[in-house]
């Protein structure tokens, strides 16, 4: 850190930025640090520069993450504000996710203007996404749907919707909220129909491994409930990510003081879906991850995916 200042590093996108000026008011409040202490510094992604194609095409998640993680090796940041849904469940050797924020809520919304649930679309109707997952998912609760490609920020999604490019899409409720565009929800998804993707709705801040003063410093910042069912998730999405090109779901939650994790692969089409739960106590969140996606790919077994 330089003279009492941090240095935030950030995508630019709308809803990037929300998260990191909630990082830098958090972290002012509770140091008692002047705004200019904190500053953010704007770095564009891969991920954001492609948009002309699925993202899964030009190389899936890390690209929302690699130049963040660059400018904390190159020392010009100090931590990197991430949605904990894009990272990777592997990070680079001498980085650290050093606090999570307390959890917003989780679910995925159903966005329409002209219907008020996915059940009671007509048949036929159009949602667009370019989430495998939520393809996935809409389509096992709803196969007569059709799906089309809906790729961009928050606001270019909700922007496409009212340009009647599809009859409905779905966001994360907790990017809405963050944007301040809570009343474009429609549905909050229940998650029996739609289960999150893993992270969803949570803030990790992303340190080097051996900054002890920043770590320090985040300390406060961190929820101990939150990040214990992360790393529930996180554990059970490492061990899927490997083996597993299909949609991936999964959403832990705390129950009576136990870790309470459900998780669910399906194929692109819905036709086939896996799902699973199971409960540990919280010191043993990791391995209940580990366990889960053991058990999730052993009931799927090979023919899922060749089928899926
Ligand atoms: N992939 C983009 C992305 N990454 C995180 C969020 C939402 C915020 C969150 O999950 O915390 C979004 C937008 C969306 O899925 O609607």
């Amino acid at each position: 850190m330089q003279a009492g200042k941090i240095r935030i590093g950030t995508r630019g996108s709308p809803l990037a930025l929300a998260q990191a000026r909630q990082v830098a008011a958090r972290l002012a409040t509770a140091h008692g640090l002047s705004a200019e202490q904190c500053e953010l510094v704007v770095i564009k992604t891969t991920g954001d520069k492609v948009t002309d194609r699925p993202l899964i095409e030009a190389g899936g998640k890390g690209l929302f993450t690699k130049e963040l993680e660059e400018a904390l090796f190159a020392r010009a940041i100090d931590l990197a504000v991430h949605s904990m849904k894009d990272m990777p469940a592997q990070l680079p050797e001498g980085l650290t996710i050093s606090a999570i924020l307390e959890r917003e809520d989780p679910r995925d919304a159903f966005v329409s203007l002209k219907y008020s649930s996915l059940e009671t679309m007509p048949r036929g109707a159009v949602i667009g996404t370019s989430s495998p997952r939520r393809q996935a998912q809409a389509l096992r609760a709803r196969p007569d749907l059709l799906v089309v490609g809906f790729r961009g920020n928050v606001e270019t999604r909700l922007r496409k919707l009212e340009e009647g490019v599809a009859d409905a899409t779905f966001l994360a409720c907790a990017g809405l909220y963050r944007l301040g565009l809570a009343k474009h929800i429609t549905q909050k998804m229940p998650t029996s129909v739609m289960l999150p993707a893993v992270a969803q709705g949570a803030i990790g801040i992303e340190i080097r491994a051996d900054d002890v003063e920043t770590a320090g410093l985040l300390a406060p910042l961190n929820d101990a409930n939150t990040a214990t069912c992360i790393a529930a998730e996180r554990a059970y999405l490492a061990q899927l990510e490997g083996s597993c090109r299909t949609p991936i779901a999964g959403l832990a939650e705390l129950r009576d003081g136990n870790v309470y994790l459900r998780a669910e692969i399906l194929s692109t089409n819905g036709t086939h879906a896996q799902a699973l739960a199971g409960t540990a106590s919280a010191a043993d969140a990791v391995q209940l991850g580990e366990r889960v996606a053991a058990q999730i790919l052993e009931r799927a077994g090979p023919d899922f995916f060749a089928t899926a």
